[in-house]
Order: structure tokens, then C-alpha cells, then sequence
């Protein structure tokens, strides 16, 4: 597999270092003797890849949808931080080329999302609030997960996100989910889910503990994506119970 990596951060390098042989070209804006500056330096090489990673920034998907659609290649999406009107050019592109988007690249994530769609129903008399904790290098906040872990909870129980209870001078509803931010240090990302019940807890916690578990995870979607055809592929949609393997 020939891959073209976006974002020669501090997580894309880990694509990189975990598959040499299968990284092709980087394409950074910070030009380096390792990285080429655009798109257009891509096109210009000999070299075709079957799919590009995407660890960069949002202000840099239209560029990269371009090029995913004028060449046809399946594009892994992990950056985080999109916009309605991103994810829905998203969305749109999908339907001409495959494009895997997770706001978490882990397949623990996905484990994570399959518990909550089982706690959730039958946790109805609890109180649930939402924690994320990350490295201070992090611009965006609530962290992407925090965002996709909400969006599965609301499949099971009409919950509101409060992101902000600075100046609340009331009582939680019963119905609001707390969302709170945490930065600091090097902190590579942490996500709970707290059920606060009467006089008890459930607690149910997601902890990478390193990048490399994310960028790991992208190689490895980008080996089932290729195979597919058209469409916006999930942790949920992208892998059959026995890939759930490939993680480890
Ligand atoms: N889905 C997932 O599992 C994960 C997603 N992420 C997401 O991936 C993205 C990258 O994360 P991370 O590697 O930690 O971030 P870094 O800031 O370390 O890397 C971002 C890369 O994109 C480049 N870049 C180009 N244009 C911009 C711009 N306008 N603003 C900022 N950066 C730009 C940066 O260049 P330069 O070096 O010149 O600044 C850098 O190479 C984030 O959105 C993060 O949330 C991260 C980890 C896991
Ligand atoms: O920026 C990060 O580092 C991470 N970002 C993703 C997010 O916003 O959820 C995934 C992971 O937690 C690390």
C-alpha cells in the first residue's frame, strides 16, 4: 500500500514511523527536506497513492477533498475540529470516493461506543457528564471523541450538552450532559463517561497511551478502505467483527 500523509504533526509522525516503507510522500505546509507544500507538488510527481491521511488541520480539508476527488483516492480523515458545513462536504465527496472519518482513530473508541449503546437505555435515572482530558498543545475543545461519544449517547437518551457552567446559578437538568475540557502537559487524550447514580458511580474510561494507538489506527483503516467502494465509512461501518483484531 503507497500512503500519502497530510500533516507532518505531532501525531503524523507516528504514520511515518510506523510504516516507512508505505509512506510515499508528506504533504506539510511546513516545507522540511522530508515534505513537499501542496497538493499541486503531489500531482506533479511520478508517484499515484492508494489512499491519503489526513492529521492537519480544518482549514486545510478543501484542499485535500480536491485532490481526493479529482484523482479518485480513498482519503482516512482524523483531524478534529470540524464545522456543520465540513462534515457535510464531507459527507458529499463520500459520494464519489471512500472516505473514512473518525474523530478517534482508536478501535477502543468504537468498544467504548458499543457499551454506552447498551448503558445508556438502562441508565435512565442517572445523571451522565461527559470528561476529556489533553496536552496543551490542543486547540480544539470538547475533543472531537468527546463530540462523537455524545452523538452516541444521544442515539439512546435525548441529552443536552452544557459546555459552559461558569456563571450557572442552578441546578443541573436532569436532561443536560456536561461537557468538560481539561488541557495540560502531554497528556495524549483521556475520555470518561460518568453515570452519576444515588450513592453510586459507573465510570467508563477510554485512555491512549501514546499517539501511536491513533496513528496505528489510521494505517490500518486505510488497509480496509481501499478496499471499499464510495461512501463515509465509521470505527462502526469500517471493520467486520474478526478485523476487530487489528489493533493489537
Ligand atoms: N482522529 C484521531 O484519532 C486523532 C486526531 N487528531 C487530530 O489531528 C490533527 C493534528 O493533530 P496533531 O498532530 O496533534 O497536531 P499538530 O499541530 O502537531 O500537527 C498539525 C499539522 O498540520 C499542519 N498545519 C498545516 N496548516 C495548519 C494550520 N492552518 N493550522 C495548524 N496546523 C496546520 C501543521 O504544520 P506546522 O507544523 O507548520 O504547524 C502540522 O504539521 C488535530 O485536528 C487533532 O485533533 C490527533 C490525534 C488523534
Ligand atoms: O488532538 C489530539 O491529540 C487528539 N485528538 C482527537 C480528539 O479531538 O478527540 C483524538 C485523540 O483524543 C487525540
Amino acid at each position: 500500500m503507497k500512503l500519502a500523509l497530510h500533516g507532518y504533526g505531532a501525531t503524523g509522525q507516528y504514520v511515518v514511523e510506523l510504516a516507512p516503507q508505505s509512506v510515499v510522500a508528506i504533504v506539510d505546509r511546513t516545507k522540511s527536506s522530508d515534505t513537499i507544500a501542496s497538493y499541486a507538488e503531489l500531482t506533479e510527481m511520478s508517484e499515484t497513492v492508494d489512499a491519503i491521511i489526513d492529521f492537519s488541520h480544518p482549514s486545510l480539508l478543501p484542499d485535500l477533498l480536491a485532490y481526493g476527488l479529482a484523482t479518485k483516492t480513498p482519503l482516512v480523515i482524523a483531524t478534529t475540529g470540524f464545522s456543520e458545513a465540513e462534515l457535510a462536504s464531507i459527507k458529499d465527496a463520500a459520494k464519489e470516493i471512500p472516505i473514512f472519518q473518525s474523530y478517534n482513530m482508536s478501535y477502543g473508541i468504537a468498544m467504548v461506543q458499543q457499551l454506552l449503546k447498551t448503558l445508556v437505555p438502562l441508565a435512565g435515572a442517572y445523571d451522565i457528564e461527559l470528561l476529556e482530558k489533553h496536552h496543551n498543545q490542543k486547540v480544539d475543545a470538547p475533543s472531537g471523541t468527546a463530540e462523537l461519544l455524545l452523538q452516541t449517547i444521544q442515539t439512546a437518551r435525548d441529552v443536552t450538552p452544557v459546555y459552559d457552567r461558569s456563571q450557572t446559578r442552578q441546578k443541573r437538568e436532569t436532561n443536560e450532559i456536561g461537557m468538560h475540557a481539561m488541557r495540560g502537559g502531554t497528556i495524549f487524550g483521556e475520555h470518561e463517561v460518568l453515570f452519576a447514580g444515588v450513592d453510586e458511580l459507573i465510570e467508563i474510561k477510554h485512555t491512549a497511551l501514546s499517539k501511536k494507538v491513533f496513528a496505528s489506527g489510521a494505517i490500518k483503516a486505510a488497509e480496509a478502505l481501499i478496499q471499499k467502494t464510495a461512501g463515509l465509512y465509521t470505527l462502526e461501518t469500517l471493520y467486520t467483527q474478526e478485523d476487530s483484531h487489528v489493533t493489537h
